[in-house]
């Protein structure tokens, strides 16, 4: 089938890319011609594991071509909108005017018989009010939520857990969910399941997903408030009720809490449509939910003064990662970056590295001081702050860094670090949520 994927940011790339790979004929539309000058050479514009060997297989076959020009979508029967649809400045509500745009200026380039399918995360009701748009030029409309995760975007994106379609009612929306089936068969042959709806359930899906996962990094990060006031352990609390099925071990891993482009964005505006849907209450706990969140980052600062006698004015302080996670350069909301920033501000010579984060990192807060090398960032430190569990930091050896720093004081933001080998290593070691 000949496909547009319109946005080419960390979801839209990468599912240009696979669809390629899937046998498709894929042309990705971006508005910003750095990004398709980067992708038409090959090149992924973001770190993602996989991708540079994938867009090198797939525009080797000629499939897979990019533009800046909406009008290179006519002639393909299948278009995903996947662009940006970040939170409104001071507001909770997601900002739509990316997604409005690229549907208004694909309008002229569809053809009766197209399907558009929107893949951003949008507040539910949008899909509605988008279908009756692309239905004035006879074309129709699905939603196809994405679930995948950055660093893990290429292996989500071709073996998903599941698709979900959010089509029309009657004929017209058998009709999306035969081509969507098309587009996707061979994940489909595979046994993925499918869950055919009507749109408003698709987008809740979403949402509600991250909603639910948010939730679950909030209780256990409140638990390590708890675990703090007494002396427990939330990492032994995490791994004892994890072995409950019902409750399972996944995101039970507390530390700084969640950040990146998704999962804070979603929970607000989720609260923003609910208020404006008069269900405000049913979604009130996102609010505590959000709340612990940025309470962990405060709780770091707040650390990282205490094992500093009081005060970090002055005080080296050597930060390992800033991005919002590990295996991603993406530092939108990342708690890393904050918690580095706000050192700053009161006063701290703060000095960062991560391995694939720097360049976004600086791009915001250019004053920071960036290095290279975990040694750099080390060297004559008062103490270190892991912030980002990268393997490669997980793996220090903590003799080695020892003889680097000004005092053996480390603080795990993620709980990452076994720490008796540190401290057997002569480091004093503090966590959330750890005695
Ligand atoms: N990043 C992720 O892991 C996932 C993101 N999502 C959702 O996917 C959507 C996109 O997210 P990201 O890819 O992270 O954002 P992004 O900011 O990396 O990419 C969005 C892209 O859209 C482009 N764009 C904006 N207006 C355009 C227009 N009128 N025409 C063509 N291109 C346009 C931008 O230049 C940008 O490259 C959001 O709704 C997000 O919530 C969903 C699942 C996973
Ligand atoms: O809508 C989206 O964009 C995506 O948001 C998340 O994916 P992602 O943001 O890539 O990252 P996650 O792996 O979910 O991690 C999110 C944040 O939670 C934190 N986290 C995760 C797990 C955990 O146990 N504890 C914890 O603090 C991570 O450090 C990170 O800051 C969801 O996992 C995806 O399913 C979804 O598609």
């Amino acid at each position: 089938m000949r496909l547009s994927v319109i946005g080419c940011g960390y979801l839209g790339a990468v599912h240009a890319a696979c669809m390629a790979t899937l046998g498709h004929d894929v042309v990705g539309i971006d508005v910003d011609p750095r990004k398709i000058d980067a992708l038409s050479r090959g090149e992924a514009p973001f770190f993602e594991p996989g991708l540079p060997e994938l867009l090198a297989e797939a525009m080797a076959t000629g499939r897979l071509t990019f533009s800046t020009d909406i009008a290179d979508a006519a002639g393909a029967s299948v278009h995903f909108v996947c662009v940006g649809t970040p939170q409104k400045d001071g507001e909770y509500a997601a900002d739509l005017r990316y997604v409005d745009a690229s549907v208004t200026s694909l309008l002229p380039h569809l053809s009766a018989e197209d399907l558009v399918v929107g893949k951003s995360t949008v507040p539910v009701g949008t899909a509605a009010r988008l279908a009756a748009l692309v239905e004035e030029v006879g074309a129709s409309l699905a939603w196809n939520p994405e679930f995948l995760r950055e660093g893990y975007a290429v292996k989500d994106t071709l073996t998903p857990d599941r698709f979900v379609y959010g089509v029309a009612p009657g004929d017209a929306g058998k009709r999306a969910a035969d081509v969507l089936d098309t587009v996707y068969a061979r994940a489909l042959a595979d046994g993925t399941p499918r869950i055919v709806t009507d749109y408003a359930t698709a987008e809740l899906v979403k949402v509600a997903a991250n909603s639910f996962l948010a939730t679950k990094i909030s209780f256990i990060n409140a638990m390590a408030e708890l675990c703090e006031e007494t002396g427990a352990d939330v990492t032994q609390l995490a791994d004892a009720i994890g072995h409950d099925e019902r409750i399972g071990r996944r995101f039970l891993n507390a530390g700084l809490g969640f950040g990146g482009g998704c999962l804070p964005k979603d929970i607000r505006a989720f609260m923003a449509r609910a208020g404006e849907l008069g269900a405000d209450q049913a979604v009130a706990f996102l609010k505590e939910v959000d709340a612990i969140n940025g309470r962990r980052r405060v709780r770091m600062v707040d650390l990282a003064r205490e094992v500093n006698g009081g005060s970090i004015k002055g005080r080296r302080i050597g930060v390992l990662g800033v991005t919002f996670k590990p295996n991603s350069d993406d530092v939108r909301d990342s708690p890393a970056l904050d918690v580095a920033v706000q050192l700053a501000l009161q006063g701290a010579d703060v000095v960062v590295t991560d391995p694939e984060g720097i360049a976004n990192a600086r791009g915001r807060y250019p004053d920071l001081t960036y290095v290279e090398t975990v040694e750099e960032a080390v060297r004559d430190a008062d103490s270190v702050l892991l912030l980002t569990e990268w393997k490669e930091y997980r793996d220090l050896v903590p003799s080695a860094i020892g003889e680097l720093v000004a005092h053996r004081t480390i603080l795990d933001g993620r709980n990452a670090l076994d720490p008796t080998v540190w401290r057997d290593a002569g480091w004093s070691y503090r966590a959330l949520g750890r005695p």
